[in-house]
């Protein structure tokens, strides 16, 4: 990679917000900063220690709220003022709550847990959503913690605005990690942008013999891509692409959950057959929500919730995969238009928004195994998945 003042300033970004990932998950403290030069300072709620709460409490200069999103703050029955709902096109946008000294932080996440009166235990110490002080930090805030695969809710510590650029020196005086929340909000496009082609070997598949194996990395070292390369590609012509979004239960463990372990074997052997294309393995576990609140989601579908309101009762969007990753290893790799075998059109929509041609979509979908009934079905009937 080129050292020019734009890339030096998107990989120092990009390893910004990778440090903030690594120290919200470890349950250290993080400074955000907005772009108008208001600041706080943010912990995780799921790995939120009492040491660093009283440490963020001593720092910041003013009482400390939390941060979750608006479905999240729905799911525990809690009522939403419409001036701070927010209107269409906001569904999910950050609610902020007053969290009175000495509530203990992970009443937000005990999920599903009523007292005797069927009401949510988090409703009897939290009281009803506040405007908030600095919406684009709450914002920035609940993306880090969603980047971290942690749940989306976070506990928030305001610090004064600051008019110069003296809250990055503050916070290396304090041996705190420091992001701009400029850099949060596009993070995953831009260390996208970073990617490097880093190994490439030849692994024969069964009934893909001609097989080579392509790993991409990002400048931060973050979340690494494979493309599985069949045949010879021949760019000049469409080429057969499956984008497949990591599965640790379908793909390894043969999960009869889903349909990602029949996919994934019947795209390499569909390329085999008609003599090359590419299989996209994207690190996009549980839809983006990664594998440990996959099984949180898994545990609200065992009560009765879908694939849908699972995850929206964890707070998290439907989807929250975004394929600028696939279509910037696509391009690398001199590919431009492409037949994908998908039933989503979601994909086929933001490949075309990244650059990528579709010139045909190939249907790739199979018969329930007996036991992903419902889940095919809401993807084809709440999910406008192409059948
Ligand atoms: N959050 C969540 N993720 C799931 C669930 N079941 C499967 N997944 C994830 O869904 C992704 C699989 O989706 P894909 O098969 O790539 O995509 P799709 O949206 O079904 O679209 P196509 O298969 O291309 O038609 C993987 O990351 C799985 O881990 C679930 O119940 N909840
Ligand atoms: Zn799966």
């Amino acid at each position: 990679m080129s050292s020019s003042p734009i890339h030096s300033r998107t990989a120092s970004a990009v390893a910004a917000v990778e440090r903030a990932l690594a120290e919200l998950r470890r349950g250290g403290i993080v400074v955000l900063r907005d772009e108008h030069g208001a600041g706080c300072l943010v912990i995780a709620a799921e790995s939120c220690g009492p040491r660093a709460l009283q440490r963020l409490q001593g720092l910041a200069q003013s009482a400390p709220v939390l941060v979750t999103t608006r479905r999240r703050a729905e799911a525990i029955g809690m009522e939403i003022p419409p001036h701070i709902a927010g209107g269409m096109g906001e569904t999910n946008k950050p609610i902020t709550i007053d969290l009175p000294e000495g509530v203990p932080v992970d009443v937000i996440l005990r999920p599903h847990e009523s007292d005797s009166t069927g009401r949510h235990v988090a409703l009897r110490h939290l009281s009803r959503p506040v405007a908030s002080h600095a919406p684009g930090l709450a914002q920035a805030a609940i993306e880090l913690a969603k980047l971290a695969r942690l749940l989306p809710a976070v506990v928030l510590g305001p610090l004064t605005r600051d008019p110069g650029n003296k809250r990055r020196d503050w916070a290396r005086e304090q041996d705190l990690v420091y992001v701009d929340a400029a850099d949060v909000a596009g993070y995953e496009e831009t260390a996208s942008r970073t990617l490097q082609q880093v190994a490439q070997a030849h692994v024969p598949l069964e009934g893909a013999e001609n097989a080579r194996i392509l790993a991409w990395r990002p400048s931060d070292g973050g979340k690494e891509h494979l493309a599985i390369v069949v045949g010879d590609i021949d760019p000049t012509e469409p080429v057969l692409i499956r984008l497949h979004s990591e599965c640790f239960t379908g793909d390894l463990l043969g999960s009869l959950r889903c349909d990602c372990g029949v996919q994934l074997r019947s795209a390499i052997a569909e390329i085999a057959k008609q003599g090359s294309g590419v299989l996209l393995y994207l690190a996009q576990e549980g839809r983006g929500i990664g594998l440990v609140n996959k099984l949180r989601a898994y545990e609200l579908q065992d009560d009765g919730f879908d694939t849908i309101d699972a995850n929206e009762q964890l707070g998290f969007d439907a989807d929250e995969r975004i394929y600028a990753p696939a279509a910037t290893m696509l391009s690398r790799m001199g590919i431009q238009r492409v037949r994908l075998m998908t039933n989503n059109p979601e994909k086929i929509a933001q490949l075309e928004r990244y650059g990528i041609e579709v010139a045909a979509r190939v249907q790739h979908s199979f018969p329930s195994n007996g036991h992903n009934e419902n889940y095919l079905r809401t993807k084809a009937e709440r999910a406008g998945h192409l059948l």
